[in-house]
């Protein structure tokens, strides 16, 4: 009898190079079905990513590095120019699938400069190039996660209560996650952590996602209400929260999943730190403040029927679903990237780690 896989077990993003895909796990189908779509054409990628079968800032990087690479090996052409060109529609394309997680655009850009980099050399060797890339920005996603991951175990102590908000974890990056690298490598060394999952209303990544993939790695998980984080906190159950982002501006005020900046009101309120996990990828310095950071939009029928069983508001009824919120700089106690911990004022800060990691 083969024994069960865990979740933990699978990639979340690969590219399989015998049938030139890109492969995830179905982040819709979890946590009641483990199933992998191997995406070839630029419009499955498309849907994957504006769908959340893939999601996470850093996996959606990783997965459109992928997706560019595969569109730039089906562009048949010798003309470099024509090659640039379709390799910029394919850009754009990609680029539209989600607007607010500055990843996606990151390593979109990424990919670009190799293109433009390697004008003059053949086609098939730009490509290849591409392929190299697209490994490469995966690859660094793991090391990234794991630094932040030996950052973050800084911030806290054997036995704490930590709560995180929708998912941050392995399933929205490559590997171990951003805000979950600490709660991992802390499980790993013994820290006999316990940890509060919001449930993340309306697509409960945080109920299907990370109370999932940390209990299946054998974490101490509890899963709550969003509207019961007050509780936990005023219990004294929670010694520090951590939550991931989306995009960061040079201010420190970060984009997270809908509902975190109740969260780091709340842990304000109840004098507990709140770290924002940060790869430097999703900080944005050419966004001066989170004013400027574009909100998603979502259907509304994930507020009103998409998760749940029976219809949980009447048809027709007004919905408003943004998809994120921006937590501002003041609420933020320190932002962890793999290059160190940035604290108030984050505009002088977060211009050290941009020094630290030459950006
Ligand atoms: C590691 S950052 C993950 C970040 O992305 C999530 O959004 P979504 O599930 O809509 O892609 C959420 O904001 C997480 O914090």
């Amino acid at each position: 009898m083969t024994e069960e896989k865990s979740i933990m077990d699978y990639e979340t993003v690969a590219l399989d190079d015998t049938e030139h895909a890109l492969v995830i796990i179905d982040q819709t189908k979890l946590p009641g079905r483990t199933e992998l779509l191997h995406l070839k054409t630029q419009k499955e990628i498309w849907v994957a990513i504006n769908t959340l079968a893939v999601r996470g800032a850093p996996a959606i990087g990783d997965a459109a590095a992928i997706g560019i690479y595969l569109a730039a090996r089906e562009i048949e052409t010798d003309d470099y120019e024509e090659f640039l060109r379709r390799f910029r529609e394919a850009k754009a394309y990609l680029d539209s699938s989600r607007p607010t997680a500055v990843n996606l655009s990151w390593a979109l850009n990424r990919m670009e400069q190799v293109v433009l980099q390697a004008k003059g050399k053949p086609l098939a060797e730009i490509k290849q190039m591409l392929h190299d890339e697209a490994v490469k920005i995966k690859d660094e996603d793991i090391w990234i996660c794991s630094k932040i991951g030996e950052y973050g175990l800084t911030l806290v102590k054997k036995g704490d209560g930590l709560l995180t908000h929708c998912n941050a974890g392995q399933l929205a990056t490559a590997k171990y996650g951003t805000a979950t690298a600490p709660m991992y490598l802390g499980h790993q060394k013994g820290y006999g952590f316990h940890v509060f999952c919001d449930e993340t209303r309306p697509q409960l990544q945080g109920a299907r996602l990370t109370s999932y993939e940390l209990s299946a790695s054998g974490l101490d998980v509890t899963l709550i209400c969003d509207n019961m984080a007050s509780s936990v906190m005023k219990n004294g159950w929670v010694q520090a929260v951590f939550v991931g982002c989306d995009r960061v501006a040079a201010n420190g005020d970060a984009a997270n999943k809908i509902g975190t900046s109740g969260v780091a009101i709340l842990a304000k309120y109840y004098g507990i730190p709140f770290y924002v996990c940060a790869p430097t990828s999703t900080i944005d310095f050419a966004t001066p403040t989170g004013a400027g950071i574009k909100i998603e939009q979502r259907p509304p029928e994930e507020v009103t029927e998409m998760w749940y069983k029976e219809r949980m508001a009447p048809k027709g009824i007004k919905v408003y679903n943004p998809a994120f919120d921006v937590t501002d700089h003041s609420l933020i106690t320190a932002i962890v990237t793999e290059y160190g911990i940035a604290r108030a004022p984050y505009d002088v800060s977060l211009q050290e780690i941009r020094r630290k990691c030459g950006r």
